[in-house]
């Protein structure tokens, strides 16, 4: 989808593609990184909510919504969540009383159910801090601090790990959800320009790949005039490392069947995950200490 500066606009384009998919046949559907506010870090303090019901800036209630009125598993891509540091202060931080309260701003991915009922959360855990000379310099954690949980959500559909964008870069982060029962992987993500054409698809593919299993990547739509600007490139992946499908940088929407019998399949013909050898490599590891 494209994404503006205007916050209710966005989320009105979100509420109008989680409709035409749902219209569409879709059952669970992913909405881009940050797709809800520029994505930059001099934004982030401005469009973090609170992301918790009735709280001020409705994006948790409109996502909520979103997913009730279509009745679909709403992967709500993610957005910048502002949280209180002690958990305790967050409820009087939804009844507008927290002004002294301390805060961190954190890149969140929420997850809802059919019934609008909130599944999971979670917040990227690597933050994108890179420095490549004379092409791109991000410094996410300027503004962000990193989560520290690795997310797998139980959906009516089938386990899902969860992460963001620059998260895909770390592979022991997918592994650990596929060996929890993971059968597909969600990055809502924004790859950029630089690092997009080669290592988008690529990381996709990989992930998929190494733990045979699907793999969706979700980016916003290319804007030449932001700030930022994302590659776009949404795209499905099967256990196989096969693109199933994928848009280019215009907004859009992909709907497309997962069979899941796929990822026993691969697991059965190339069977890496009984192969494995931990011992080798702890081995490995003691001898380079
Ligand atoms: O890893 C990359 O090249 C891009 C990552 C990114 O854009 C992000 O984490 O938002």
């Amino acid at each position: 989808m494209a994404v503006g500066a205007d916050k209710t606009e966005n989320l009105a384009t979100a509420a109008e593609a989680v409709r035409s998919a749902a219209a569409a046949g879709a059952d669970m559907v992913v909405l881009p990184e940050c797709f809800n506010s520029p994505y930059g870090t001099g934004f982030f303090p401005d469009y973090a909510e609170i992301l918790a019901p009735g709280a001020p800036g409705g994006t948790y209630d409109a996502l909520a919504a979103m997913a009730a009125d279509s009745r679909v598993t709403l992967f709500a891509g993610s957005v910048p969540e502002s949280a209180a540091v002690h958990p305790d202060a967050d409820d009087d931080a939804v009844a507008g009383t927290d002004a002294g309260d301390a805060r961190l701003l954190y890149n969140t991915a929420l997850v809802f159910g059919a019934d609008g009922s909130e599944l999971a959360r979670h917040r990227k855990v690597h933050l994108f801090d890179i420095d490549v000379p004379g092409k791109i310099r991000f410094i996410e954690s300027e503004t962000l601090s990193p989560g520290d949980t690795v997310t797998v959500v139980e959906t009516p559909q089938c386990k899902v790990g969860l992460a963001i964008c620059y998260d895909v870069r770390f592979p022991e982060m997918a592994a650990i959800a596929a060996d929890a029962g993971a059968e597909l992987l969600v990055y809502p993500g924004a790859f950029n320009l630089v690092t997009g054409p080669l290592h988008w698809e690529l990381l996709l593919r990989s992930r998929a790949v190494d733990n045979q299993l699907f793999v969706a990547g979700v980016s916003p739509a290319r804007d030449e005039s932001a700030d930022y600007v994302a590659w776009g490139h949404s795209t499905l992946v099967d256990p196989w490392g096969k693109v199933l499908g994928a848009l280019e940088a215009a907004p859009g929407t992909i709907v497309l069947d997962i069979d899941l019998a796929a990822v026993d399949d691969v697991r059965a013909s190339i069977p890496i995950r009984t192969q494995r050898r931990p011992e080798v490599y702890a081995a490995g590891r003691a001898a380079i200490a």
